[in-house]
């Protein structure tokens, strides 16, 4: 018998961030490993024209739940949506909703962050600090509570080399941040950012962690842990291998690379690509949970959800394995035949974006608007570059986490929950996950049908013909207007015309001879 599992049983779990990526797969496994629990509360805001209970509906009737939807045939029962935005005072939750979260709830577990890398200090302040504040205070208030789990980033220290499972202090204490929000003016915030942030790259990872330093400081009585991951990726085992469902971090670069729009990126092929499957995050969560309220540990402790310092593999062997991927399961509607690779300095970079990156996708917009249909492409690459960029920071670094606690952890668990709630990276064949990724962004992200494969092979031979056509033309026209100016061009050209002459009738004649 599993005991994390029994653990959850007759529980009252809240959940933020629960319609994101890790929120979901939390929600998935509680629901399936622990059908009996009592409910969990997942603080949701009303979006895009959907309404709650739509939003909940989306999830529940998703690929994602398939395998829950039969374990637990009443999870629509089990999962109660509560009007709620982070942004707010009291979240904008109501009265009675509160009283009830108040009185009934056990766990927390706190995923809802921005992640965008470029959002504004003040509204990554709102969200990742003073949001997280507010729930700890909420926190307090609740006498049935066991434990508060709180999911950061390992990248929250990404100015450091080597990271313990420890809160390093930022230099300015994250109440006076949060105090100096309400009065400063947008430009203020602007000015003063860089000074704050220092040599943390976005607001990101700056906010993260100002947040972790908030936990500390707030923590009071209650029982907290706060989980690092690095990158998270696809599902490596459960409930089946690849799911992923939106473009950050390394998703939105196997998407560009497979549709053929990215062809070079400046990353170090030797650094360590820490990616961490979302399951392995979960099952670490889950386990996190159990621990901290049952052996409550004296002080808040810290776990690393890394791969690389027990399994490390680099950003050149994963890119090889991506892009041999698509050898075998093309993405459909490429733009041009997947080729990507590595550069390394300033001028090689500008060079490949304007040749590799922004030329193709001007040629291909004058053809749009020649054919009468709306050019793009240039933007949409301007948007790749862009995001590029932004990632660039992370794929041309290493870093070591240190893993004691998350060690210490699977040493604690039962057989049983050991294989039940996996978090042993050790045991990931990269190659293997890599390949079920590429197929999970086709099939769960990019929404297509292996039947096309066939057609998609078709359609990159098509390109590929195109390719050495175009190269073939623009090699003549180029050749021909050079010989037009320059007699040094004009001399190669006669002496190449007259070698080939000369050759051709030497193998004749003494094909002639042999007859
Ligand atoms: C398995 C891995 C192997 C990778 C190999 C892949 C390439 C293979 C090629 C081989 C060649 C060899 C090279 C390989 C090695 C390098 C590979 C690089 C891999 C990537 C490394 C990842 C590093 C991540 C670091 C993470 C550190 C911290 C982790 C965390 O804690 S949190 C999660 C990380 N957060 C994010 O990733 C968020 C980042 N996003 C943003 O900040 C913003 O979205 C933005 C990038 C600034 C863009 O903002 P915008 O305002 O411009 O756009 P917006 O977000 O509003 O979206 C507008 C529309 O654009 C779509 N879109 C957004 N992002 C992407 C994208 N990445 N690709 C494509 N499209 C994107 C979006 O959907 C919107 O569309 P619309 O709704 O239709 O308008
Ligand atoms: N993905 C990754 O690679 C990594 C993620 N992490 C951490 O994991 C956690 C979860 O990340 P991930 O699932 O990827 O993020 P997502 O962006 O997928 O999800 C963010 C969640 O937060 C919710 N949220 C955002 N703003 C508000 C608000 N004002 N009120 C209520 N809810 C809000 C979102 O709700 P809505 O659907 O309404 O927008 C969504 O459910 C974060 O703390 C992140 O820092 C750490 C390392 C890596």
């Amino acid at each position: 018998m599993s005991m994390i599992a029994a653990f959850y049983g007759g529980k009252s779990i809240l959940i933020t961030g629960a319609t994101g990526f890790l929120g979901k797969v939390l929600i998935e496994k509680l629901c399936r490993t622990s059908p009996d629990l009592k409910v969990i509360y997942i603080l949701v805001r009303p979006k895009a024209g959907h309404t709650l209970q739509q939003r909940v509906s989306q999830i529940i009737n998703s690929k994602l739940f398939e395998k829950v939807r039969e374990v637990c045939p009443n999870v629509h029962e089990k999962i109660r949506a509560i009007s709620a935005d982070l942004n707010q005072n009291d979240f904008a939750i109501s009265k009675e909703d509160m009283q009830e979260l108040l009185s009934c709830t056990n766990i927390i577990f706190h995923c809802a962050a921005t992640v965008r890398f470029d959002d504004h200090l003040r509204h990554a302040v709102q969200l990742n600090v003073t949001a997280t504040q507010q729930l700890l205070f909420m926190a307090s208030q609740m006498p049935k509570l066991e434990a508060f789990i709180h999911i950061s980033t390992a990248f929250s220290n990404c100015n450091l080399k080597h990271i313990d499972e420890v809160i390093y202090p930022c230099s300015v204490e994250p109440k006076k941040i949060i105090d100096s929000m309400e009065w400063w003016d947008d430009a203020i915030v602007d000015e003063i950012a860089p000074k704050l942030m220092g040599d943390w790259p976005n607001t990101y990872t700056y906010t993260k962690a100002l947040g972790e330093m908030v936990v500390q400081q707030e923590s009071g009585n209650l029982n907290i842990a706060i989980i690092r991951p690095s990158i998270v990726g696809a599902t490596w085992q459960e409930p089946f291998p690849g799911w992923v469902d939106n473009l950050n971090g390394p998703n939105g670069m196997i998407v560009a690379a497979g549709r053929g729009f990215l062809r070079a990126i400046r990353a170090s092929p030797l650094a360590v690509a820490d990616l961490i499957p979302v399951d392995t995050v979960i099952n670490l969560t889950l386990a996190v949970g159990w621990y901290t309220a049952v052996h409550r540990p004296k002080s808040t402790l810290i776990y690393h959800c890394t791969s690389g310092n027990l399994n490390p593999c680099n950003w050149g062997k994963m890119g090889c394995q991506v892009l041999s991927t698509f050898e075998k399961i093309p993405f459909e509607k490429a733009f041009r035949r997947p080729h990507a690779d590595f550069t390394a300095n300033t001028i090689t970079v500008h060079y490949r974006n304007a040749v590799s990156h922004r030329a193709p996708a001007m040629i291909y917009d004058i053809y749009l608007w020649l054919t009468g249909r709306k050019p793009r492409m240039t933007k949409l690459m301007n948007r790749l570059l862009r995001t590029i960029s932004m990632l660039e920071y992370f794929i041309n670094r290493s870093w070591e986490w240190s893993t004691y606690n998350t060690e210490m952890l699977m040493s604690e668990l039962s057989p049983e929950d050991q294989r039940i709630f996996n978090f042993d990276v050790r045991q990931l064949n990269w190659l293997e996950y890599i390949e079920n990724y590429v197929l999970g962004v086709k099939k769960y992200l990019l929404k297509e049908d292996m039947a096309g494969i066939p057609e998609a092979k078709q359609h990159l031979r098509r390109l590929q013909n195109i390719y050495y056509l175009f190269n073939t033309v623009f090699f003549l026209i180029a050749w021909r207007l050079l010989i037009a100016r320059s007699q040094i061009a004009r001399n190669v050209w006669f002496f190449i015309v007259s070698f080939c002459y000369k050759f051709l009738s030497y193998f004749r004649a003494s094909s002639t001879l042999k007859a």
